[in-house]
């Protein structure tokens, strides 16, 4: 089946006083998959994510989003979409509960807290406060809030910063079903093996530009035929998987 567009973005610039943050990028993410935008701080993955989200101006170019455009439809866009916030400022001394129904209440519509509080692993947590929350319980909780509105894309900013192996894994294992559940991601993360494991395609973004763009098998592989080979042979596990296989790979928080 051809790959459908969910998200093209062309030749998208932002400029910040003199500084140029985004100069020019043009990519588009396909309905289905995880999408992950990879680079450096201060490449430009949060504006260009930003701008996506209707939540930043542009400065030029065409972004549209479930062929609706940023500049005369964001409010169809906003309905589509699911944004996770980075240290999202929820009320800490209410329970989780309560902020689905608060959130809910925002957005005009109807959910059952508990079956979302089920899709994140948290229905034994329903009825405690948000600042008692482990910090992977806590990025769990903020990825069930952007699936309130049944949202046709989520977008999820560096997800699994701060979190320990199991919570990656089990995090990872979370995005997954989420996607197979029809929802296209589009995620930023800084770790590679993250990206590895979990994207279809990932594009590189390095000051402002799109550097490549494929899927990671696709990276690797030409790299290799170009030659290129690893200085120390690599092991068929590494410490993680030691840590893993130590402890389990259940949620513990
Ligand atoms: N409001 C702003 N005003 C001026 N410059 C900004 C503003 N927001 C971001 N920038 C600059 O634009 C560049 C890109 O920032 P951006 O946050 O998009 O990068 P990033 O790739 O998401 O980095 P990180 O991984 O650190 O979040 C940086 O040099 C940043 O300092």
């Amino acid at each position: 089946m051809a790959k459908q567009p969910i998200i093209t973005v062309n030749n998208l610039v932002k400029q910040y006083a003199d500084f140029t943050a985004v100069k020019g990028i043009s990519f588009e993410v396909y309905e289905g998959e995880i999408f992950g935008l990879l680079g450096p701080n201060g490449a430009g993955k949060t504006t260009t994510l930003e701008i996506i989200e209707t939540l930043r101006i542009k400065t030029s170019g065409e972004v549209t989003v479930d062929g609706f455009s940023i500049d005369t439809q964001a409010n169809q866009i906003k309905q589509r979409i699911g944004v996770q916030l980075q240290a999202a400022g929820y009320y800490p001394g209410l329970n989780l509960i309560e902020l689905l129904n608060l959130f809910s209440g925002l957005y005009g519509v109807r959910i059952n807290p508990l079956d979302m509080l089920a899709k994140v692993a948290l229905t034994d947590k329903a009825k405690a406060q948000y600042k008692t929350l482990s910090g992977g319980q806590k990025q769990r909780f903020s990825i069930a809030t952007t699936l309130i509105n049944n949202p046709r894309i989520i977008f999820l900013d560096e997800p699994t910063t701060g979190l320990d192996p199991q919570a990656r894994r089990n995090l990872w294992e979370l995005i997954r079903e989420i996607r197979s559940a029809g929802t296209t991601v589009v995620i930023t993360t800084h770790y590679m093996d993250e990206a590895e494991e979990l994207c279809d395609r990932v594009a590189f973004v390095d000051g402002g530009r799109i550097v490549g763009i494929n899927s990671p098998d696709s990276f690797i592989d030409e790299l290799v035929a170009a030659g290129f080979e690893r200085k120390k042979q690599v092991k068929q596990a590494n410490l993680e998987d030691v840590f893993i296989n130590l402890t389990g790979k259940e949620w513990r928080e």
